[in-house]
């Protein structure tokens, strides 16, 4: 049984670090290091779970394209809760609200199902990694946008130079900071 610190220490040294990927600049920090070691991957998700736990009162977990649906059904199955998908455009059947959202180099649009999450119930957003937070900050709005209650954010990686977090309106919770 490791304490929290081995824990840490075990998942940030298992995130891949890779200069100037996808482009030159950019420091890509890779999730996928993580879960190709069972041990570090055991240790993340007891992290994940002891953070949502302190929340009050999680009723569904919305998992963001592609990396966020590697962690959100994992957290829900392990809370008894539905988890829900946020989708780039064109992917989801049925009814969707849409926000757009700038990126760097020019725009995408994210979808939610509309009847996806029930009136009243409390949401979880939850994505590998927080850098901008323009991809966070449009999914908070699809949640509000169909009258549905935030409480709170997860990013397994928060990139804390960017301040990302300052365009969220709703509390912010990472377990490794670069
Ligand atoms: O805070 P931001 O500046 O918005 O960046 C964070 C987003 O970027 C990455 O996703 P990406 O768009 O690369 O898509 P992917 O998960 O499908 O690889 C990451 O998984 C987050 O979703
Ligand atoms: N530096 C980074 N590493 C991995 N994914 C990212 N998404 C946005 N910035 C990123």
């Amino acid at each position: 049984m490791q304490d929290k610190q081995g824990k840490l220490d075990l998942v940030r040294d298992s995130i891949g670090s890779y200069p100037d990927f996808p482009k030159p600049g950019i420091l890509f920090r890779d999730i996928f290091g993580v879960l190709q070691n069972p041990k570090a991957s055991e240790c993340l998700f007891e992290l994940i779970l002891e953070e949502v736990k302190k929340l009050p009162s999680v009723e569904v977990v919305v998992g963001l394209d592609s990396r966020g649906f590697l962690f959100g059904p994992v957290i829900a199955l392990n809370l008894g809760i539905p988890f829900v998908p946020v989708r780039k455009r064109g992917k989801l059947p049925g009814k969707v609200q849409q926000v757009a959202f700038v990126l760097e180099y020019g725009q995408d649009v994210l979808e939610l199902q509309e009847d996806s999450i029930k009136p009243g119930q409390k949401v979880l957003i939850v994505d590998d990694l927080l850098a901008t937070g323009g991809t966070m900050e449009a999914s908070c709005k699809l949640i509000t946008q169909i009258g549905r209650e935030l409480v709170g954010c997860l990013a397994i990686i928060e990139l804390i130079d960017i301040q990302g977090r300052k365009k969220l309106n709703a509390p912010v919770t990472s377990i490794i900071q670069y």
